[in-house]
């Protein structure tokens, strides 16, 4: 089923979830994102971790220095700062974090869950109870990375176990408190958020709906493929698909973009994180096409996260035109070199210049 669609204009994007990291990595990888997207909410998990306002103001003033850097005015460019919460989150923090007008999200990272998670959260019912009420109270949304960290739950269980043990607990203690279900990876995820009462939303990134597991082990071992939470079965990918173009509020997009060096991802021990900030909305428009559903991409991508965030649609638009669009094998990093997903193959969609 192939849409006749060759060309497609919608409001500019944003992305919901992104990771810039820092120094010269965040010098390279900043203007592949504002080259597609007007905002993204920046994640935390930088060494050491964003987690006071203070911190995420210095970070958000190294992104400016390195939007400057690559000629790209700060008006076409906005970073949505996250603070990283921790076991010692105050709600005096969260206040402070509200009031800044900057600080649009707290990311719940389960201790050890993902890359530079250490300094996460290790009982959230029991030790972030004062910050989740002055979240709740000021409208601070929590952006979580569902994945329970047990080492008796299964690696491909891991986000319906979180759902279970710890959304649902959340949820009830806190029924009013924005929740952002971080890269949604399951059908167990996609019901959870399409159901649940109350303020939930999740995102999707771009390699889940494009991929299954197998693509893990195409031929080998591909590290490239390999991010958490971890590709899963068909009928998930099926399920996220469905859930990204039904044109409903609760699901946009984030790409997780998660940049690693080549030699830490070719490892005896590869780190998680796929870089698709260069790509990312031909990636997604390849996967709408694939269902027929290029009118739903401008929802995903461009109206339902700002509905969600309270914050306004972007003014300018973002073209894509169907056209042959080999992806670049290698990305020269700083010091290092990025390997983008799917580098050395074809898409049939291209962002217009
Ligand atoms: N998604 C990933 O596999 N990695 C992310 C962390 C995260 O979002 O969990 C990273 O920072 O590298
Ligand atoms: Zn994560
Ligand atoms: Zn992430």
């Amino acid at each position: 089923m192939q849409s006749p669609i060759n060309t497609l204009t919608i409001t500019r994007p944003d992305d919901w979830h992104l990771h810039l990291r820092d120094g010269a990595v965040l010098d390279s990888v900043v203007a592949d994102s504002a080259r597609q997207f007007a905002r993204a909410i920046i994640m935390p998990n930088l060494r050491p971790p964003v987690t006071t306002t203070e911190l995420a103001l210095a970070y958000r003033d190294r992104i400016f220095s390195a939007l400057d850097q690559a000629g790209i005015p700060a008006v076409s460019f906005t970073p949505l700062m996250t603070l990283y919460l921790t076991d010692n989150t105050s709600a005096d923090q969260v206040v402070r974090a509200s009031e800044s007008g900057f600080v649009h999200g707290i990311k719940l990272y389960p201790a050890g869950a993902t890359t530079n998670s250490d300094a996460g959260v290790t009982n959230l019912l029991g030790k972030c109870v004062a910050a989740l009420e002055a979240m709740q109270a000021v409208g601070m949304p929590l952006l979580v990375h569902g994945e329970v960290t047990d080492p008796d739950v299964d690696l491909f269980d891991r986000e319906a176990v979180f759902i279970d043990r710890i959304m649902i607990p959340l949820r009830r203690a806190f029924p009013a408190l924005k929740v952002v279900f971080e890269h949604l990876t399951t059908c167990d995820g996609v019901d959870y958020v399409r159901d649940a009462d109350g303020p939930v939303a999740a995102t999707i990134t771009a390699h889940h709906l494009l991929y299954n597991r197998n693509a893990l082990f195409q031929g080998g071992v591909r590290p490239h493929w390999y991010c958490l939470p971890v590709l899963k079965r068909e009928r998930h990918r099926q399920a996220l698909l469905t859930a990204a173009t039904s044109g409903m509020g609760r699901f946009f997009l984030g790409t997780d973009s998660a940049p690693h060096p080549k030699g830490l991802k070719e490892n005896a021990c590869g780190c998680a994180g796929c870089y698709t900030a260069l790509h990312a909305m031909e990636l997604y428009a390849t996967a709408f096409d694939s269902v027929g559903s290029l009118d739903k991409l401008e929802a995903f991508a461009s109206l339902n996260g700002p509905a969600f965030y309270g914050l306004p649609v972007n003014q300018g638009t973002l073209t894509l035109n169907r056209e042959a669009y080999r992806i670049p094998t290698e990305l020269p990093m700083a010091e290092s070199t990025v390997v983008p997903l799917a580098g050395g193959e074809s898409l049939a969609w291209k962002v217009a210049q």
